[in-house]
């Protein structure tokens, strides 16, 4: 993107197409909104940014994102991942609280929320634990989190599963309360010890211990019963199957047409996200046993895939979530059984949803909007995310080259890790800048900290 100086801190934006519908319009940006939405507009005192031809959707929102800050500073950090996630075209990102110490207490997502601030690229909310230390014995604080400076919305113990249904009612319980939502990994542990790839035909030819659906569709089933009895409301974490995409098409239906038995009668709601790796890649890749496609869960059959589309562009999913998990050199290039689980993810999101959902006719724009945008920002309640682009709504954006196609290389990538299981892929549609309230924090693959605009 080419573009006159000026002294003002307003932007005009020559030529873009909001959801990529229309004619080109002119955007100005000021005071960190968006002030004027027309054809040749003056620029006045702006900034004049060459947009042509370039797709503006408002800023992406990844309500599944591991920071590893504080405890593996050596794969990722609240700085390093935001700026990763800049790149990417986000604006929010939510931190997982299986971190180390564990993300469960009010000082500690005080201190996640203060440091992305700080680093000030992307909106860093942090996830509280449901469970103290993880470990599933007994809740966390959950309205102490809620109730600090971080002002905590989701609540998971990602990594593990709230496997005791006990627990896991309660947490439901509290969290129409709290107005928050419990994000659920959902995997019946009983089913998947020492489990190493999708069970089925290509695991059993490999040798790897088998992954059943059912681990993933059982605790999935029972939660949806749990969320519509106590009126809780339910986030499934990374959908991998087409059993569970079933199970919440039963969820959304004849379930929530069952009587509640919550207070006041009001049913559980039900939301659920995918990733891009489940929405394109198989355990097909598993063949040459390189751990960088070792991802929990696992990658599955190709009829998933294309039911785990489906549902993404009918709604029973609501949106893409990267479940972005970095990792060291020596917990990824070791033998597949040791290598830990988990991808990159935030950099290639929105070239892989392109890929996958828009190329195959599936989602326009305005669907890519939706499901990397707007549902996520609804889902948690996020005011200033996700909103229409028009007249005088926060200017917190994501400029598109939807003609562009580039080569995925992990070493490149902004954060500190590089497993990413997308190298070498030639992808298509590329994000060229991330506006967030109207300061640019990504522009032609570079990342511009404050004091670079400044
Ligand atoms: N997805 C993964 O394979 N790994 C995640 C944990 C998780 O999302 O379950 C991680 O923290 O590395
Ligand atoms: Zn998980
Ligand atoms: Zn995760």
């Amino acid at each position: 993107m080419t573009s006159t100086e000026s002294e003002s801190s307003s932007v005009l934006l020559r030529g873009v197409r909001p959801y990529g519908e229309g004619e080109p319009v002119d955007l100005l940006v000021a005071d960190g909104r968006i002030a004027a939405l027309d054809t040749a507009v003056d620029a006045g005192r702006a900034e004049v940014v060459d947009a042509t031809g370039l797709v503006a959707l408002p800023g992406f929102v990844d309500l599944h994102t591991h920071l590893r800050e504080p405890g593996r500073e050596d794969a990722e950090t609240i700085d390093t991942g935001s700026a990763s996630a800049a790149l990417g075209g986000y604006t929010a990102v939510f931190a997982m609280a299986n971190t180390d110490p564990v993300a469960d207490n009010a000082v500690l997502v005080e201190h996640v929320w203060r440091r992305g601030r700080e680093v000030g690229l992307v909106d860093v909310h942090p996830v509280g634990a449901v469970t103290v230390g993880l470990a599933g014995e007994r809740l966390a604080e959950l309205g102490g989190m809620a109730r600090s400076a971080a002002r905590v919305r989701m609540f998971s113990d990602d990594g593990v599963c709230v496997d005791d249904p006990l627990l896991m009612r309660r947490a439901l319980e509290y969290s129409s309360a709290l107005g928050a939502v419990i994000a659920q990994h959902a995997e019946e542990p009983r089913l998947t010890v020492g489990a190493q790839a999708h069970e089925g035909e290509r695991a059993a030819l490999l040798g790897l211990a088998g992954w059943p659906a059912a681990a993933e569709e059982s605790i999935v089933a029972r939660d949806c019963l749990l969320a519509h009895r106590t009126g809780g409301r339910l986030h499934v974490c990374h959908v991998s199957t087409a059993g569970t995409v079933e199970v919440l098409r039963w969820a959304a239906g004849p379930l929530a047409a069952l009587p509640s038995q919550a207070p006041g009668g009001r049913p559980g709601r039900v939301s659920a996200e995918v990733t891009p790796h489940h929405l394109l890649l198989t355990d097909e890749r598993l063949t040459t046993y390189d751990p960088v496609n070792k991802v929990n869960p696992p990658l599955r059959t190709e009829a998933d895939t294309l039911a785990l589309r489906a549902a993404l562009a009918d709604g029973v999913i609501d949106c893409v979530a990267t479940d972005h998990a970095p990792h060291a050199p020596q917990d990824k290039d070791c033998e597949w059984a040791a290598a830990r689980p988990g991808m990159l993810g935030l950099e290639t999101a929105l070239s892989v949803v392109v890929e996958t959902m828009v190329n195959t006719g599936l989602l326009d724009w305005r669907g890519v909007a939706r499901v990397m945008s707007e549902r996520p920002a609804e889902l948690v309640g996020l005011p200033d995310h996700g909103r229409p682009i028009a007249v005088g709504e926060p200017a917190s954006l994501v400029l598109i080259d939807p003609a562009a196609h580039w080569t995925v290389r992990g070493a490149e990538s902004a954060s500190l890790a590089d497993n990413t299981p997308f190298e070498g892929m030639r992808l298509p549609a590329r994000v060229v800048a991330t506006m967030l309230r109207g300061r640019f924090t990504a522009r032609d693959g570079k990342v511009l900290r404050w004091i670079d605009s400044c």
